[in-house]
């Protein structure tokens, strides 16, 4: 990947096409448009199958793949977008809510790349999405697909049961047949 200064791991084969969902704040939009770029790059590059869609803001982000996770048929999720510090500490809670909201759905399971930038300036966010530069939209969509890899590795060996949801996962009113449900 070009502009990388760190390992990166060679992507991923599929038996059959993964299925990847890009969610996108474009709250900068030229930014935005760059992390996508990068990211279709390699998710072509792996043979998935790309959908796009857009939210307002960052915060928004791990919403609305929670509600694809739940009600649509995705393999992945690559999450993008960049927040740039203002003047007030919302900074902190859209950075912070948003990663962290990621790495919890990411720890029950979901197969997410974390590609929304925290940056100072603009100029630094430039550098990051730029897909001939850091592209960090290129490397999400690589996390999400070595994610996607595993967990099919595993499923395989689990004779296909594959990932339970935990019971925040579970839709209101779903049991899982246990008498405790
Ligand atoms: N300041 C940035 C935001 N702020 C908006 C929030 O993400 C959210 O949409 C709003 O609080 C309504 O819930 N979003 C970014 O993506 N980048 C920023 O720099
Ligand atoms: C990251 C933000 O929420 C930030 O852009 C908002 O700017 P400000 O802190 O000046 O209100």
């Amino acid at each position: 990947m070009a502009g990388a200064s760190h390992y990166i791991l060679d992507l991923p084969k599929f038996d059959s096409a993964p299925r990847l969902l890009i969610v996108v704040a474009p709250y900068y939009k030229m930014i935005a448009d760059n992390l996508v770029s990068g990211a279709k790059a390699v998710a072509e590059d792996a043979g998935a199958k790309v959908d796009i869609v857009e939210v307002p803001g960052a915060l928004e982000v791990p919403t609305a793949i929670a509600m694809a996770a739940r009600m649509a048929d995705y393999d992945g999720f690559v999450a993008l977008g960049c927040v740039i510090r203002g003047e007030t500490t919302h900074y902190d809670t859209v950075c912070n809510d948003s990663s962290r909201a990621l790495t919890l759905m990411g720890l029950d399971g979901i197969c997410i790349g974390n590609g929304i930038l925290t940056v100072e300036n603009h100029m630094q966010a430039e550098v990051r999405a730029d897909p001939k530069g850091q592209n960090k939209g290129g490397g999400a969509a690589a996390a999400a697909l070595h994610l996607i890899s595993l967990s099919r590795k595993w499923a395989r060996r689990t004779k296909g049961i594959g990932f339970k949801p935990s019971e925040s996962f579970r839709i209101a009113g779903e049991t899982d047949g246990s008498k405790n449900a």
